[in-house]
């Protein structure tokens, strides 16, 4: 075997606060992060909601220090992987390819054709697949290769989501013990997971195995942990005025407040890198939220960041990907025929000639009142709430 590489997929995060407003609109400008009937409309749209969410945004990151530390931690967990590997034999170069920030995953392909890497493993810093996270990296690095010919002759193989791994199970029991154990009764303490939502559609309509996945995940942390704790599943970082996967986070700790639960341990569960909504979100706002509702004692479990345990689970990861017959990004972004991806299916209304029509005049339509909406200030985007 040739020159190993293995590049780290992952959504990257704005490093300062200037990077925002332009880290917002690429993440929106993505077909699998809002998901709409006509293309053409994806990019006015991309910019209308990352101008208006700009501001709370900054706001949000300048509480844990003016960025993310996603690029930071993940190139981390790079060099650890990097060293795991080497100790257990296995040379490899690594490459952190981000989805919306620097360093994309255009410039991590650039990289590795450079260094004529000969045999590459794709490994998503997801545990759960999700079309919005995993799945759109794969899009892209899809449309890559059939873009670029120097990436033809490249052997690789891809891993589509790992949240079975023993060994990351083992890190987050390791982790959660860590706070059960500031607790004077540990085995009363309320474990409460909380995974990042996406909208319901996504799940039923579209066919996105996340929610599946997260629910398994879990049982499989409690069955690791094999502790008698009472725990709850929950979702957070709700964006826009669509129905997410429920139950929200907020209204599941207001539930377990009224209910008399007076300790809990917050446990992250699909990242494995601090971030915003880890140091922000649950540290800060959801804190808040269980303080009111009388939970007086809120803990959160880290995420796994370098965690040894962690970083060897990876390398295991690594390893028997290579030595398995290869996975291709054709196999996984088409992984169930049910699983829709925009842009590359049609909207089922234009399957006839009039439907696309009136398709078209009700999106004009709409495109016509935003523009009225933002110049007056008023309309139905404001009456729901997502203007203000
Ligand atoms: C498994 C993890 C994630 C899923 C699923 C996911 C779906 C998803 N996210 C948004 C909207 C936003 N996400 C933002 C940041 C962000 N999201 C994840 C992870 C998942 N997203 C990460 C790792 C980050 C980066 C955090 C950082 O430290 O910078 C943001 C920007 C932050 C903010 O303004 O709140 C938005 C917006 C949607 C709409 C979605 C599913 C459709
Ligand atoms: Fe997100």
């Amino acid at each position: 075997m040739g020159r190993v590489g293995v590049l780290l997929l992952n959504l990257g995060g704005p490093d300062k606060l200037e990077d925002v407003g332009p880290f917002l609109y690429n993440l929106f400008s993505d077909p699998e992060i809002i998901r709409l009937p006509f293309r053409w409309m994806q990019k006015p749209l991309a910019w209308f909601i990352a101008t208006r969410r700009k501001k709370t945004s900054q706001a949000n990151y300048k509480h844990i220090g003016g960025g993310s530390p996603l690029r930071r931690i993940t190139e981390e967990q790079g060099e650890a992987l990097k060293a795991q590997l080497g100790a257990m034999g296995k040379e490899a170069n690594i490459y952190v390819g981000m989805r919306y920030w620097h360093p994309y995953t255009e410039e991590a392909i650039a990289l590795l054709t450079q260094d004529n890497i000969e045999s590459l493993v794709i490994l998503p810093l997801y545990p759960q697949f999700s079309i919005s996270t995993s799945g759109s990296s794969f899009r892209l690095l899809d449309r890559l290769w059939q873009e670029n010919p120097k990436l033809q002759p490249l052997e690789y193989t891809v891993i589509p989501s790992w949240y079975k791994e023993p060994g990351y199970l083992q890190a987050m029991a390791e982790l959660i013990i860590q706070q059960l154990n500031q607790y004077p009764n540990p085995d009363e303490v309320h474990i409460f997971f909380s995974a990042h939502g996406v909208p319901k559609s996504y799940v039923e309509e579209a066919g996105d195995p996340y929610q599946q996945e997260i629910e398994e995940c879990t049982a499989l942390i409690m069955q690791t942990l094999n502790r008698p704790n009472p725990h709850t599943l929950a979702y957070q970082s709700r964006v826009g005025p669509v129905e997410w996967l429920q139950p929200y986070t907020e209204d599941a700790l207001k539930a377990l407040g009224a209910q008399g639960v007076k300790d809990l341990v917050v446990v992250p569960i699909s990242f494995v890198s601090e971030h915003i909504e880890t140091l922000q979100e649950i540290d800060i706002e959801y804190r808040e939220i269980a303080e009111e509702a009388g939970i007086h004692n809120f803990r959160r479990a880290a995420a796994p960041n370098t965690h040894p345990v962690f970083i060897k689970a990876l390398a295991d990861l690594v390893i028997d990907s290579l030595e398995r017959p290869s996975l291709k990004l054709s196999q996984v972004t088409q992984m169930k025929k049910r699983v829709k991806m925009y842009p590359q299916e049609q909207w089922e209304w234009g399957l006839t000639t009039s439907a696309e029509v009136w398709n078209g005049r009700i999106a004009m339509l709409g495109f016509i009142a935003l523009i009225i909406e933002l110049v007056t200030g008023q309309g139905l985007l404001h009456m729901i709430g997502l203007l203000q």
